[in-house]
């Protein structure tokens, strides 16, 4: 089944595929957990038989029976204690491992899609938002498994024991079955009923996080929006919980009248066995101790199987992202050049993200040549951004393709393309290690390697932010951190710039409006400095695409690309686009009226 279709994939490969997933993390812990939920039901199930040994043996005065009667209670009293104890033990254990591995399996699983296209699509937004709160109950379930199956030999053991007295006595499983079915049923409904109302909840938890979180706390303030945005979260939540709700109260009547229908069975099959069938007073004591454990026995099934469906519900979406991380499984072969001859052309480049109807970028058809400084400008919106994430086979192109030195880049398998480039990001990650670390992780292999960590400070233009630090590259950044400390805005984006400068060799450098917190001259000074680098000839050809809002920057390029509404309109050096008086020269002339 395909994994981008709405449906989740079917029930019993689901359970096959998530039972041999435990089974491989922990191989003996889940034979034991399992031996163990069934053997603790044995000793419990007996308890009527006991009863029955035990007011026989009264009745006819048998010593024997008595004994057997006493001995039976006593055993199955500590029995079912010891192993339940003990159980509980083992279980506990298979519990925190498994959910340690399965984890780990999701998010290396997500790690693994070479596309960023689940990451910033809704849809699968709210299914991966589901699975990793489910992530973390998922352990829960495995047991919940193994329960159900321990109340199913409990639920054998005393249906046999009230048929001894009369097979007829069989009936009340069938009466009790209803409470089952409904149970069940109510879980899926649960089921359709979250997933449908998930974006409220992704939304109610969003709004949360805004009104109690460090980074936006300021602009909330500023805009007084907090009372607006526990509003907006009361909203929210009521959108998610309110359907939820409703669907319970609906499923809770017809429980009701599942449970009803077993105690009046019940009560029936006490009368007959008293009346009808003229019981020995064993006989009823073990219709009324066995029925009733029977009660509470189907009860426990159905709970347990109720909660079963819960985990089938989050191993469905886990086999589905499975499944979705399998297809979109990188399985290009192509070998990326050791350095770039001709450049990378896009050929009739159009794209639309995934779940939308307009055209992020129309048709675009250009040569960026090797060992080129390239900028890219246009109004908000016009598709810069995503230019650069095509380049970086974030996505793939909708149409048309681009092509690295006559090879078309969706053959070059994402994770060597991306070896070889580097990339600067207008929403750059803070990532609050050492500085060293901070920084070195942008080429992972020398993330501990002094004098490349210095030489891509010194490259970004961050000296000065690593001299006001009090340990230097040794400093903690981070406030929340032991000895931490906290950077201003424009020199955590230095660190970024420099993490960006890490890697060398690299055959394509991006720099999405990574310098937008700095002032323009340091911009312009840093950008120069690129393109003196590109010009040595020294970069094997590396091709560094900016992108900017500033035009004084933008000028020193070698080839500027102008993108309006998502169509290229303009392509050439700052004086041939001056000299085509076109969209450019137009821009041009009004940043530099507005800095005279
Ligand atoms: N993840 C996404 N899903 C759907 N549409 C998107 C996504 N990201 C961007 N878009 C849309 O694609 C178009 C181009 O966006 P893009 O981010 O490339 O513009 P940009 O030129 O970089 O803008 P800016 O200068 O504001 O950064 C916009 O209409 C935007 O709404």
């Amino acid at each position: 089944m395909s994994a981008t279709t709405e449906q989740l994939p079917r029930f019993l490969p689901t359970l096959r595929r998530s039972m041999r997933l435990a089974y491989e993390a922990e191989p003996k812990l889940i034979v034991l957990s399992l031996g163990m939920a069934l053997l603790e039901a044995v000793p419990d199930s007996l308890f009527a038989l006991w009863l029955l040994l035990l007011a026989n043996g009264i009745a006819e005065g048998d010593n024997a029976k008595i004994l057997a009667g006493c001995l039976g209670l006593a055993g199955s009293g500590v029995g079912s204690w010891l192993l339940q104890t003990l159980a509980g033990r083992v279980q506990r254990t298979f519990r925190m491992r498994v959910g340690a591995a399965l984890e780990g399996h999701v998010a290396r699983l997500q790690a693994r899609v070479p596309t960023i296209e689940h990451q910033e699509r809704p849809d699968y937004l709210d299914r991966l938002s589901v699975l990793k709160e489910q992530t973390f109950q998922l352990d829960h379930m495995y047991l919940a498994l193994f329960s159900l199956l321990g109340s199913g030999v409990r639920l054998v053991v005393t249906l046999a024991l009230v048929m001894s007295v009369h097979p007829a006595m069989a009936l009340l499983l069938v009466f009790a079955l209803p409470t089952v079915w409904v149970s069940a049923r109510r879980s899926a409904v649960t089921q359709r009923v979250t997933e449908a109302v998930a974006p409220h909840e992704r939304r109610h938890r969003h709004l949360f996080m805004v009104g109690t979180t460090q980074a936006p706390a300021k602009e909330v303030r500023i805009s007084r929006i907090g009372a607006d945005l526990v509003r907006r979260r009361r909203e929210a939540w009521e959108a998610w919980y309110a359907p939820l709700a409703r669907s319970r109260w609906r499923t809770a009547w017809w429980q009701a009248a599942a449970w009803s229908l077993f105690a009046a069975a019940y009560v029936a099959a006490v009368v007959v066995t008293a009346t009808v069938l003229s019981g020995t007073a064993g006989e009823v004591l073990l219709v009324v101790t066995a029925g009733s454990r029977l009660s509470q026995y189907v009860a426990m099934t159905a709970g347990n199987a109720d909660f079963v469906r819960m985990w089938l519900d989050a191993s469905q979406r886990l086999v589905w992202l499975e499944s979705y991380a399998s297809e979109h499984r990188d399985t290009a072969d192509g070998v990326i050049p050791e350095r770039l001859r001709d450049g990378i052309t896009l050929e009739q480049v159009s794209f639309r993200y995934p779940g939308t109807d307009r055209w992020a970028l129309e048709d675009v058809n250009v040569t960026l040549p090797a060992g080129s400084v390239v900028a890219v400008v246009g109004d908000n919106g016009a598709g810069k951004s995503t230019l650069m994430k095509l380049l970086s086979r974030f996505y793939e192109p909708t149409s048309g393709r681009i092509v690295v030195d006559g090879v078309d880049l969706r053959r070059l398998p994402a994770a060597d393309w991306r070896a070889r480039m580097a990339g600067a990001y207008q929403d750059f990650f803070t990532f609050e290690l050492p500085a060293s670390q901070s920084i070195g992780v942008g080429d992972l292999p020398r993330v501990d390697q002094r004098p490349a960590v210095r030489d891509a400070v010194r490259r970004a233009g961050a000296d000065d932010v690593v001299a006001r630090l009090r340990s230097g590259l040794d400093t903690q950044l981070g406030p929340t951190w032991d000895g931490g400390v906290d950077l201003s805005f424009g020199q955590w984006q230095k660190v970024a710039l420099a993490r960006g400068f890490m890697r060398d060799g690299t055959l394509l450098q991006i720099l999405d409006e990574p310098t937008a917190a700095l002032d323009a001259e340091t911009e312009h000074q840093l950008f120069e400095s690129f393109a003196r680098q590109a010009r040595s000839g020294a970069t094997g050809g590396r091709i560094t695409v900016l992108v900017s809002h500033r035009f004084s920057t933008v000028r020193i390029a070698d080839l500027i690309l102008v993108l309006q509404g998502s169509r290229l309109v303009e392509v050439g050096s700052h004086e041939q686009l001056m000299a085509a008086a076109g969209t450019y020269a137009e821009l041009f002339g009004i940043q530099a009226k507005a800095y005279q």
